[in-house]
C-alpha cells in the first residue's frame, strides 16, 4: 500500500540576516498508511521545521522548498488545490499556548471544524461530543461550555487531540505532544494515541526528542541529525541495533531509553554554518576526509532498516560510549 505522506528529497532553506539556514537538506521519509512515523533527534536538528514544510507553514523568508511532498500522492509543495489544510490534523507541543483563553474551548473547536467543512452547527457538536468521549475527556457535554483554564494540562492536551481529529484528518502530525506535561499525563496521552491509532487506522507522524516516548508510540523511526536522515528504519531495529554513529552514540548516553535526549559531546551546528558533506562529521569518532565531501547515501542496513554512513559496520571507540 502506497505511504499516506511520503517526503522525497526535502531541502529547506531560510534566508537571515546572518546568512542562508540550510535548515534540511535531501530528507526522504514516509508515513505508511495506518501507521506511526517517529522522528527523533537532539534539538536543533529541524524537527519543527520538518512539520512547518508539512503543514504549509514555513517562517518568512523561506526559499520554495526543494523536493516532493507527496500527500495522497499529489505534491503539495507545488499543488496548490491539493493543499493538505485541514485534511491534515495537528497536535501542537504545548497545550497552554494552544488555545485562546478568552473563548470557549469547544467554540474554537467548533469554528476549526465550521471553516474547514461548512455544515449544520448542531451535527459539528454531536460530532465533537463524540471526539471529547474518545478521547477520554471527563463529562463531555459539559466540557464543550468550558474555557481552556477549567481543564488540567493533560485534559487540555486531550482537547487538542479531539482538535486534531476534528476534521476527519487522513494523517495526524504531532510535535512532542507531551514534553509539557508530568509522567503520569504523559503516559496516558501517548497510551490515548497508540488507541486511537489502533481504533480508528490513523496515521501519525511522531515528533519527539525523547527515545522511550518512541518506543511507546512509534513502529518506525527515522534519526534527524542537523537536517540530514542518519538512519532509518523499524523502531526496534534502530533502538537495539542502532548503526549510526550517532544513534549508537545517543542511545549509548541513554541506555534505559527513559531519559530525554542529553547529547553528546559538541553541539549540532548553527543552520548557517552546515559543515559540508556529512554534517554529523566533526563529532563523529569514525569520521575520515571522504566524510566532508559528500553527504552519505542511506545505505541498506537490514530489513527496512537503512542508514547514512558508509562506516557503520566499525566499531566505536570505547570512551564514546561510556
Ligand atoms: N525562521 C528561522 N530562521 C532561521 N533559522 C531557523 C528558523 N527556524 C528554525 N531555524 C533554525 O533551524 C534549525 C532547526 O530548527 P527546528 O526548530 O526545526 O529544530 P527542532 O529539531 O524542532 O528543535 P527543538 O527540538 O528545539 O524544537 C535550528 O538551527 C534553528 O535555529
Amino acid at each position: 500500500m502506497r505511504p499516506v505522506l511520503s517526503v522525497e528529497g526535502l531541502s529547506v532553506r531560510i534566508r537571515t540576516e546572518g546568512g542562508t539556514a540550510r535548515i534540511l537538506e535531501d530528507v526522504s521519509l514516509a508515513v505508511p498508511r495506518g501507521g506511526t512515523l517517529g522522528v527523533v533527534g537532539e534539538s536543533g536538528c529541524g524537527k519543527s521545521t520538518l512539520l512547518r514544510a508539512i503543514l504549509g507553514i514555513l517562517p518568512r523568508g523561506a526559499e520554495l522548498p526543494q523536493g516532493a511532498i507527496l500527500f495522497e500522492d499529489r505534491d503539495i509543495l507545488t499543488d496548490r488545490a491539493a493543499s493538505a489544510r485541514g485534511r491534515i490534523g495537528f497536535v501542537p507541543q504545548d497545550p497552554y499556548l494552544s488555545l485562546n483563553p478568552v473563548f470557549r474551548a469547544g467554540d474554537q473547536i467548533l469554528e476549526a471544524m465550521r471553516r474547514h467543512a461548512p455544515g449544520r452547527r448542531r451535527d459539528h457538536r454531536s460530532r465533537l461530543v463524540e471526539l471529547f468521549r474518545a478521547v477520554q475527556l471527563p463529562d463531555p457535554e459539559a466540557a464543550l461550555a468550558k474555557y481552556p483554564h477549567q481543564f488540567s494540562g493533560g485534559q487540555r492536551q486531550r482537547l487538542l487531540i479531539a482538535a486534531a481529529l476534528a476534521c476527519d484528518p487522513a494523517l495526524v502530525v504531532a510535535d512532542e505532544p507531551t514534553t509539557a506535561l508530568d509522567v503520569t499525563t504523559q503516559r496516558e496521552i501517548l497510551a490515548l494515541l497508540r488507541r486511537l491509532v489502533a481504533e480508528r487506522g490513523l496515521s501519525l507522524l511522531f515528533v519527539t526528542h525523547d527515545f522511550g516516548v518512541l518506543a511507546a508510540v512509534c513502529d518506525s523511526t527515522a534519526v534527524l541529525y542537523a537536517g540530514q536522515v542518519a538512519e532509518a528504519g523499524p523502531t526496534r531495529a534502530v533502538l537495539d541495533a542502532p548503526r549510526h554513529p550517532y544513534t549508537r552514540m545517543l542511545l549509548a548516553c541513554h541506555p534505559d531509553r527513559a531519559a530525554e535526549l542529553l547529547g553528546i559531546p559538541g553541539t549540532v551546528p548553527a543552520a548557517t554554518a552546515q559543515p559540508p558533506g556529512c554534517r554529523f562529521h566533526p563529532r563523529c569518532p569514525l569520521a575520515r576526509a571522504a566524510c566532508a565531501e559528500a553527504p552519505p547515501p542511506l545505505l541498506p542496513a537490514g530489513p527496512g532498516h537503512a542508514v547514512a554512513c558508509p562506516f557503520h559496520e566499525e566499531a566505536l571507540p570505547e570512551a564514546e560510549l561510556a
